[in-house]
């Protein structure tokens, strides 16, 4: 136990703080780097170079410091870098804005993730409290926010705003913040910190900063991820997603696996329905509504060994994992095994289980609607086999997509040239389905979204005649959805209008089936 400190001893520490304050003002102030350059271009100083006061005059150069022990911070924070053994020698980031934050500079910061901006805003808050001499009746002396709990520490002097990139691809947050800058006082310092600078960062820079520095220490690196990071991706259809997924955990059972899923009844159906399977290696989950401290226990248990953590984006930035997180990608088509049986047969024990793939399902189809629609179309995507992939037994009615559903066939009967009176034929009007329920009989495991109409892997025959007749088959049949015959001889036409066959289109609906012919003439 420390024993208390005289009241002597006391004052004397006081005298001693506040004759540092004073030495570190007149540090900084005569020190400052010039406004508008990047410290870590300046040459380093020598490793033996006397930081601090260096006779009655003069004090060191601490732009151009590599090492912590150089800048003019207090001998409390120095200590505590010092003890933690790790903390030596700066970051780029750290080199390139503490000169300037240190000197009360607003500043922009942009560096690769894992860089190291946290100490970047974290020293200059610390310092300038230290400085000011700021304690508890003081109020609040900084704040930080950052786009999730586990980063995010509650401390108005100094603004810093973390992670700003991630934080403004979120509508509701961006409302959050312009509330908290609306009531900030307009004398403090502000820290902007991102991985990225797209427009939206700059915009809320030139809002919320005053002639800034500044520093981007990666602008020339093509991506804001580390260079040692390797990346690989596998391309995998939607409904052999959980399968691979399955392989790949059952592969890597001495890996720490990070899942990242779109939404937190995914999260929640994933590894409920993975832990009913026993993959054999310990299994947790990570989702904002997870009460905080259960959040925390989750974070750090799963920095400690093996294990397979299935999270939203709430663990997508600014988590630290200690030991890093190992994952290993080995994709094989004809080796991944299929769980959806597995699952099927739990969901049928599980009424909870059973809910939770319900949810998991459409919260996915919701979350891939709200993404970009020019390049995701929740319409396009193979929804019975993704349902029937989570081990549902019938795909669940979503009244969302049907609506979608119904406006896309809309749209198509209206962009379709109008039918000629002639041309119509009752009897044989066909019935089209949306385009990737098409099916021309490839089996279950084909991939791909192809349009049937410009493929030549079709049924080949011969008529009587030796012409030769290219059958097109169409099933699953919905009644939503009419298909012009104008408009279908059209496409065929382009697609078949040098081969001089005939076309016998197939609309299996059930147990009917009409055919229609339509003679292609060679141009
Ligand atoms: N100067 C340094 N020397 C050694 N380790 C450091 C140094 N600065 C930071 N680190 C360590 O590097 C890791 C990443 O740091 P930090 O979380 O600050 O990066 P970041 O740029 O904020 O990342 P993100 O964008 O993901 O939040 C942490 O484990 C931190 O302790």
């Amino acid at each position: 136990m420390r024993t208390p400190k005289s009241k002597k001893s006391r004052m004397q520490s006081k005298h001693s703080e506040l004759q540092e304050v004073e030495l570190l003002k007149s540090w900084i102030e005569s020190q400052q780097p010039e406004r508008g350059s990047n410290p870590t271009s300046l040459p380093a100083l020598p490793l033996d170079a006397r930081a601090g006061r260096l006779d009655s005059t003069r004090f060191s150069r601490y732009a151009g410091a590599t090492r912590f022990d150089q800048l003019p911070i207090s001998k409390k924070t120095k200590d505590a870098l010092r003890q933690s053994k790790k903390y030596v020698q700066m970051s780029d980031i750290q080199r390139a804005c503490l000169p300037h934050a240190l000197c009360g500079r607003d500043v922009r910061g942009a560096a690769k993730t894992g860089s190291g901006k946290t100490l970047a805003f974290v020293i200059p808050i610390v310092e300038k409290l230290y400085r000011e001499r700021w304690c508890p009746q003081d109020g609040v002396g900084s704040i930080v926010i950052s786009p999730t709990r586990e980063i995010a520490s509650q401390t108005f002097d100094v603004f810093v705003l973390d992670e700003v990139d991630s934080m403004l691809s979120d509508p509701s947050f961006k409302q959050t913040m312009n509330a908290i800058i609306s009531q900030l006082p307009k004398q403090r310092q502000t820290l902007i910190f991102s991985a990225t600078h797209p427009k939206d960062v700059k915009d809320l820079a030139a809002l919320c900063l005053k002639d800034p520095e500044f520093l981007n220490v990666h602008e020339k690196s093509a991506t804001a991820t580390p260079s040692n990071l390797q990346q690989t991706f596998v391309i995998v259809p939607l409904h052999k997603k959980l399968d691979m997924l399955w392989r790949f955990i059952k592969k890597n059972l001495k890996s720490r696996i990070l899942v990242f899923l779109s939404t937190r009844k995914q999260v929640q159906f994933v590894y409920e329905a993975f832990t009913t399977l026993r993959p054999g290696i310990s299994l947790m989950a990570l989702y904002g509504k997870l009460d905080q401290l259960k959040r925390m226990a989750t974070a750090s248990e799963f920095s400690k060994q093996p294990s397979v953590l299935f999270s939203t984006d709430v663990a997508s930035r600014g988590l630290d994992f200690n030991q890093g997180v190992d994952w290993v990608v080995q994709p094989n088509k004809n080796v991944v095994q299929s769980v959806s049986g597995k699952l099927a047969d739990s969901i049928v024990q599980d009424p909870d289980l059973h809910g939770l793939a319900q949810n998991a399902f459409e919260t996915y189809l919701k979350s891939v609607d709200k993404k970009d629609k020019e390049i995701f179309d929740v319409t396009k995507l193979p929804i019975d086999e993704f349902s029937a992939s989570i081990g549902l037994a019938s795909t669940p009615r979503i009244r969302f997509l049907n609506n979608k559903i119904k406006s896309a066939s809309k749209k198509v009967s209206e962009l379709s040239p109008t039918v000629e009176p002639e041309h119509l034929d009752k009897d044989n009007e066909l019935e089209l389905l949306r385009k990737e329920e098409l099916d021309l009989g490839y089996s279950s495991d084909e991939e791909g979204d192809k349009d049937p109409l410009l493929t030549n892997d079709i049924a080949h025959a011969a008529d009587g005649e030796g012409r030769k007749i290219e059958h097109i088959f169409f099933h699953g049949v919905n009644k939503n959805y009419k298909l012009n015959v104008t408009w279908l001889s059209k496409k065929i036409l382009s697609s078949f209008s040098n081969s001089g066959c005939i076309c016998r289109i197939f609309q299996v609906d059930g147990p009917r089936a009409h055919s229609n012919n339509i003679d292609i003439v060679p141009t």
